[in-house]
């Protein structure tokens, strides 16, 4: 990995609330356990040895149950909280050893932060908030609203711009939080339960538009969360946390398959190993007779031969990002028009996110074609058929019903067990 990759590096950091902290500090590295420090020197370990690096556009989450440290930890990165011992590089730049000033430069250039309670200015109108970042910055008056004007659009909230936040409802006011944080466009974005507090669908919602205008800008996002659900779907990598330790650093996928404690499998317990199921991993990508890759008109001709009559489009992680319906691939498969190709790449993005595979079964069902497999170049990337759709998933409920965690590992390890060969 390039070093040029790595925005965040977290080195041994420890924060201890109260006590002798050197002494404090010696009986961590004799391993003595949190409630034993407590007990002898009065000191809350809040953060115990904590190291990780953050790539460069990665989603990292850092879960946890309550008073786990996930809170403190996020804020010793920016010393919101002072860390008792350890090194914090951002860029590069080691933030332990940065004096006020240069800490001042930094939160206001290289990071955002968005907190559950949202933190706008309640005198300031939406537009004002969403360019206050900017404002900060020096950012000149014109340009930081013209971007704030953009990432109010992006949120969903444009026709608000005037208004104050007191007349918007709390995911409206979240959404005001977002906007300030995707105007400022923060190396390193920052977000403790930015979701907490609003009611299941809004969360749900910005939850997932959040996590399409992450990938979109490459942002860098560090996501404190308790929710499970939260983890597993927008992180990249899950960091979890026990009495200020982390206890596991893993994908969403290997959480769940190899969990390295019986805490952490207590933690994914609930998790359905089908609902992280990828498209990419259940499709047949035996497609090599579309030759050219890049040419959109031999993809076309090809899910036209193969009388594919929708098409899902992936993105990176093999998560179906939206659906190329029937209707638009039979149109734009006999007029042969590229452009309109792409732009259906493009509508089935923004229309559906990270739609689940099991969301998708009616779907298949309906359809006796194969569906293809589309990547955001619009390239073909494989096809699944109705059966490896339903014998992935018949799998998975027998594998569910299984105790162990292992029970589901082949259905989310090797998705080769379920590609069907249709050709
Ligand atoms: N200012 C403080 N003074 C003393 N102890 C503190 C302070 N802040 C946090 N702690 C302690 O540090 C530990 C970690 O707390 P922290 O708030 O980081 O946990 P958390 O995982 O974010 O919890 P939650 O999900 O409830 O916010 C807890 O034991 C807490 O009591």
């Amino acid at each position: 990995m390039q070093h040029d990759d790595i925005v965040l590096d977290v080195r041994r950091v420890t924060k201890i609330f109260g006590g002798d902290r050197d002494r404090t500090l010696q009986l961590i590295a004799q391993g003595a356990t949190k409630a034993e420090i407590q007990e002898q020197t009065g000191a809350v370990v809040g953060v115990r040895d904590a190291s990780f690096t953050v790539r460069r556009g990665e989603f990292f989450v850092i879960m946890g149950l309550s008073g786990s440290g996930k809170s403190t930890l996020v804020r010793c990165l920016i010393r919101l909280v002072e860390p008792s011992s350890g090194q914090i590089f951002i860029d590069g730049q080691d933030i332990t050893q940065l004096s006020d000033a240069e800490l001042r430069e930094v939160r206001r250039h290289k990071t955002a932060m968005v907190f559950q309670h949202y933190g706008l200015l309640p005198h300031k109108t939406v537009l004002e908030n969403a360019a206050y970042g900017l404002k900060t910055r020096g950012v000149p008056k014109e340009e930081r609203e013209q971007a704030a004007r953009a990432a109010i659009e992006r949120v969903g909230l444009k026709g608000w711009e005037d208004y104050r936040p007191r007349a918007l409802s709390g995911g409206m006011q979240q959404r005001v939080g977002l906007a300030r944080a995707l105007a400022h466009n923060p190396d390193l974005l920052l977000m403790d339960e930015p979701f907490s507090g609003l009611d299941p669908l809004i969360r749900k919602q910005l939850r997932r538009e959040f996590a399409a205008m992450q990938e979109e800008a490459g942002l860098t996002t560090i996501l404190v969360t308790h929710d499970l659900d939260e983890a597993l779907t927008l992180g990249d990598r899950i960091a979890v946390m026990r009495d200020g330790q982390i206890i596991q650093i893993a994908t969403p996928d290997e959480l769940i398959t190899n969990p390295a404690d019986a805490y952490v499998a207590s933690f994914v317990e609930g998790a359905s190993a089908s609902r992280f199921l990828t498209a990419a991993q259940i499709m047949d990508r035996d497609v090599t007779t579309v030759s050219a890759a890049d040419d959109t008109d031999a993809v076309r001709r090809h899910l036209h031969s193969r009388s594919a009559r929708s098409a899902f489009v992936i993105n990176g992680n093999g998560t179906v990002r939206g659906l190329i319906p029937s209707e638009d691939l039979s149109r734009i498969s006999s007029n042969g028009d590229r452009r309109a190709w792409e732009t259906a790449v493009r509508q089935a993005v923004t229309a559906e996110q990270d739609t689940p595979l099991p969301d998708l079964v009616p779907l298949a069902l309906k359809s006796r074609y194969p569906l293809g497999v589309v990547d955001h170049a619009g390239r073909l990337v494989g096809q699944i058929t109705k059966n490896a759709l339903l014998k992935a998933l018949a799998d998975d409920i027998e594998a569910d019903e299984g105790s162990t965690p292992d029970a589901r590992q082949p259905n989310t390890r090797d998705g080769a067990t379920h590609v069907e060969r249709v050709s």
